[in-house]
C-alpha cells in the first residue's frame, strides 16, 4: 500500500510509484528536477496572466454603465488579484520565491497568457472577456483541479468557483447588450468578432503540424499536470461555447464553424498561428503597455510591500518577546 502524505513526509515514496497510482504529489515528496521546473514555469505564466490580466477589463470600472455593473466589475477584477496570490503561493511551495518571479514577468524572462495583449475598446469587451476568455480559463483549468500537484491542485479548485461565476456575469453583460438598442446590438457582435480567435489561441500551439511548438504537452500529460492536449481542450472549448453564442444571437467570425455529425463536434477554420507566435514574442497590440503599467504599479507598492514586512518583523518580535 502506498504511504498516505503525512507518512510520506519522514518516508518518501518514489515519485514515479505515486504518478502511476495517480495520487498527488506534495512539496516535501521528492520530485524530478525538470518536473518541479515544468511546474514553477507553468504556475508563474498563470500567475502572471491572473495579475496582467486585471489590466484589460481594470481599465472599465471607472466608466462602467452603472453602479450595480462597477460593484460587479471591482470584485471580479480582485478575484483575479486573488487567484495571482493563490497561484505565486503555490509557487513558493516550489522553492522559489515571489520576487524572484515578478522580476522574471517584468523583465519578460516568463510569460503570461497572449490574450491580455488585446485592447478593450468598448463596455461589451468586459462581456466578452467574461463570456470568452473565463469560458476558456474554466475549459483548460477544470482538468487541473486533477492535477498531480497538490498545491495547484487544491488552488483550482477556489480559482474555478469564481471564473464560473465570471463566465456567468459575461455573458449577462452581453445578452443584456444583444438585446438592447441597435447600437448595443452591434457593440456586442463586434466584441465577439474580435475576442473569438484570440481565445481559441489561449489553449496554446496545435498538438502537430508545422505550428507545433515541439512544447511540453506530451512530459506534462505523462506527469499528470496536464490532464487534455490543447487541441482537445479547444475543440471542447468551441462545442460549449457554439450554442452559447447561438443563444444570445450572435454570430462567430468564422465561416468554417458548423456541425460535423460523424466526429460528433463543430469544425473550425484555420487558426493563425502566426499571429499567436507574434503576440507571445511581445508583439501584439498592447504587450508593450500592459508591462509598463505592471511595472509602474510594482514600483509605485513598493512602499505597501515594505510596510506589510515591517510589521510582520515587529510581530514576529513582539510574539518572541512574549514567549521568552
Ligand atoms: C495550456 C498552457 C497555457 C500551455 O501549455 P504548456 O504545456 O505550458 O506549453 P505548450 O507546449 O502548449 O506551449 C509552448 C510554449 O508556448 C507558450 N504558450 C502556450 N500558449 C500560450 C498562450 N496562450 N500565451 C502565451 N504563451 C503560451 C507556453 O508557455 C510554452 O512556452 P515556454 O516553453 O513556457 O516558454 C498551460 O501552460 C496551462 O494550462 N497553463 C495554466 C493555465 C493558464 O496559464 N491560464 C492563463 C490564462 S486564464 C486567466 O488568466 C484567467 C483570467 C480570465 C479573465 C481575466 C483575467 C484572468
Amino acid at each position: 500500500m502506498l504511504p498516505t502524505a503525512t507518512e510520506r513526509r519522514t518516508t518518501p515514496g518514489s515519485f514515479d510509484e505515486l504518478i502511476a497510482a495517480e495520487q498527488r504529489i506534495e512539496p516535501r515528496d521528492e520530485m524530478p528536477e525538470a518536473y518541479r521546473t515544468t511546474l514553477i514555469r507553468q504556475i508563474a505564466q498563470h500567475a502572471h496572466s491572473e495579475i496582467i490580466g486585471m489590466q484589460p477589463e481594470g481599465s472599465w470600472i471607472s466608466r462602467a454603465p452603472s453602479l450595480r455593473r462597477k460593484a460587479i466589475l471591482m470584485a471580479k477584477v480582485q478575484d483575479e488579484a486573488g487567484h495571482g496570490l493563490y497561484l505565486y503561493s503555490a509557487a513558493e511551495t516550489l522553492g522559489v520565491d515571489r520576487s524572484e518571479l515578478l522580476d522574471k514577468l517584468h523583465s519578460g524572462r516568463q510569460k503570461y497568457s497572449s490574450i491580455f495583449n488585446y485592447p478593450t475598446a468598448t463596455w461589451a469587451d468586459v462581456g466578452a472577456i467574461g463570456w470568452l476568455v473565463d469560458g476558456a480559463a474554466i475549459m483548460n483549468q477544470v482538468p487541473l483541479c486533477r492535477c498531480s500537484y497538490g498545491p495547484y491542485a487544491r488552488a483550482m479548485i477556489r480559482v474555478c468557483k469564481e471564473e464560473s461565476f465570471h463566465q456567468r456575469q459575461g455573458f449577462e453583460i452581453l445578452w443584456t447588450l444583444a438585446r438592447g438598442t441597435d447600437a448595443q446590438r452591434a457593440m456586442a457582435q463586434d466584441a465577439a468578432d474580435r475576442w473569438w480567435w484570440p481565445a481559441l489561441m489561449m489553449f496554446g500551439p496545435p498538438d502537430s503540424g508545422e505550428a507545433a511548438s515541439g512544447g511540453h504537452t506530451e512530459q506534462s500529460m505523462a506527469w499528470g499536470i496536464k490532464r487534455f492536449s490543447n487541441d482537445d481542450l479547444r475543440q471542447k472549448f468551441v462545442d460549449m461555447t457554439v450554442p452559447q453564442a447561438q443563444k444570445l444571437g450572435l454570430s462567430l467570425p468564422d465561416p468554417d464553424l458548423r456541425w460535423n455529425d460523424e466526429r460528433g463536434h463543430y469544425d473550425f477554420g484555420a487558426i493563425d498561428w502566426d499571429e499567436l507566435w507574434r503576440v507571445i514574442k511581445g508583439d501584439g497590440p498592447m504587450n508593450a503597455a500592459r508591462i509598463s503599467h505592471r511595472r509602474r504599479a510594482h514600483d509605485e507598492g513598493a512602499w505597501v510591500r515594505e510596510a506589510a514586512s515591517a510589521y510582520a518583523d515587529k510581530t514576529a518580535a513582539r510574539a518572541k518577546g512574549a514567549v521568552a
